[in-house]
């Protein structure tokens, strides 16, 4: 077994790798969103989302199937959020 800290030093690893791709995902949504605004278009679209999950999950590990739908879906609703510009704060 690796050590834990070993392990940890992994996860921060793993963690900084799926920000950056986070960010970067969120800046190509905002120019979608400029563009959706510019043509008109409606912000969500279920047939792409519901593609885009079932492309994605196709060939993975069966017992990760259900995190990566949930994993995409809350990517996809702060997606739409940022395209909107109407990101709530929670903070009190
Ligand atoms: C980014 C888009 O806008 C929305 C967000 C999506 C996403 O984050 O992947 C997909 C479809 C839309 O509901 C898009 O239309 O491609």
């Amino acid at each position: 077994m690796k050590d834990l800290n070993h392990l940890r030093e992994e996860i921060d690893r793993v963690n900084n790798g799926l920000i950056e791709l986070f960010i970067e995902r969120m800046k190509i949504s905002e120019e979608i969103g400029e563009y959706k605004r510019q043509k008109g278009m409606k912000i969500y679209d279920k047939k792409r989302e519901d593609e885009i999950i079932a492309e994605v999950i196709e060939g993975r590990e069966e017992k990760y199937k259900e995190y990566i739908s949930e994993f995409l879906k809350e990517l996809m609703k702060m997606s739409k959020e940022i395209q909107e510009g109407n990101r709530v704060n929670n903070e009190k």
